[in-house]
């Protein structure tokens, strides 16, 4: 543990009503960098997000965010602690427009010219939503669901982004253009994002860090760009 770790996550145990699927989850991620969380269906990798950002309660375990222990803290006070969570399937409301959706984000914040300042820098980044801002979520197709879920995500400000299955039903062109985005805001505004996703090339290409899970535990961390490149590597924990 140093004293630019942004996540520190030790012997984290949880599941659903009593069961356990986390069994000892350890964790390190160094702020202003992107680690992707790979490995089979049902390692975990989902229920990982959700315990951290406290959709489940764990049995056992200690998170550690920007040097914070959150135990105890409640689930409405994390997203002020920084923490932002973009779940798989991604939440967006269809009966509420753009904007509505994104200020849904915005909503804890008490400095009104702040949260509209955040809002605007969301336009800037994704303008087919600035275009769209008035049109309904569900009139919206899967990539600019996408960007709405993130840009609702960000307006928040978070420090550390968790974000499930971003390609999920998007097309190559679309995932190849979030991975880009996600990249560029971590070297513009220094963003920690923890990345998990089926999609373990496309993950791996854009992150720092990958972290191989297998039956509820981290089996190995390395550099993404090794676990990518070297083929025994590649065989041992991700099976191609
Ligand atoms: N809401 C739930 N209630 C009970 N069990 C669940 C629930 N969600 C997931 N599980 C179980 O927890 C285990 C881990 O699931 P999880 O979704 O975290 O894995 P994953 O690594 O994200 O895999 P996938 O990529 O398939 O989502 C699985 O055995 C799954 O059946």
């Amino acid at each position: 543990m140093s004293d630019g770790d942004l996540l520190v996550v030790r012997g984290l145990v949880a599941g659903y009503g009593g069961a356990p699927v986390l069994h000892g989850v350890d964790l390190t991620v160094p702020g202003g960098t992107i680690a992707a969380v790979v490995g089979a269906n049902g390692a975990g990798k989902t229920t990982l997000l959700r315990t951290l950002s406290g959709m489940l309660r764990p049995a056992a375990g200690r998170v550690v965010l920007a040097g914070e222990d959150l135990r105890g803290v409640p689930v409405e006070r994390l997203v002020r602690r920084g923490m932002a969570h973009v779940p798989e399937g991604r939440g967006v409301v269809g009966e509420l427009t753009v904007e509505e959706n994104l200020r849904l984000g915005g909503l804890w914040r008490r400095d009104r010219p702040d949260a509209a300042r955040a809002l605007d820098e969301v336009y800037q980044l994704f303008e087919p939503l600035a275009r769209r801002r008035r049109h309904l979520g569900h009139q919206l197709s899967g990539g600019e669901r996408q960007m709405l879920a993130l840009g609702r995500a960000l307006v928040g400000r978070p420090r550390l982004l968790l974000l499930d299955e971003p390609s999920l039903g998007l097309a190559p062109r679309v995932v190849a253009q979030t991975m880009a985005l996600l990249r560029r805001l971590r070297d513009r505004t220094g963003l920690t994002v923890l990345l998990v996703e089926q999609n373990v090339r496309s993950a791996l290409s854009v992150a720092d860090q990958g972290v191989v899970m297998s039956l509820g535990r981290v089996v190995t961390t390395a550099p993404a760009a090794r676990l990518r490149d070297d083929t025994d590597l590649r065989h041992a924990y991700l099976g191609f």
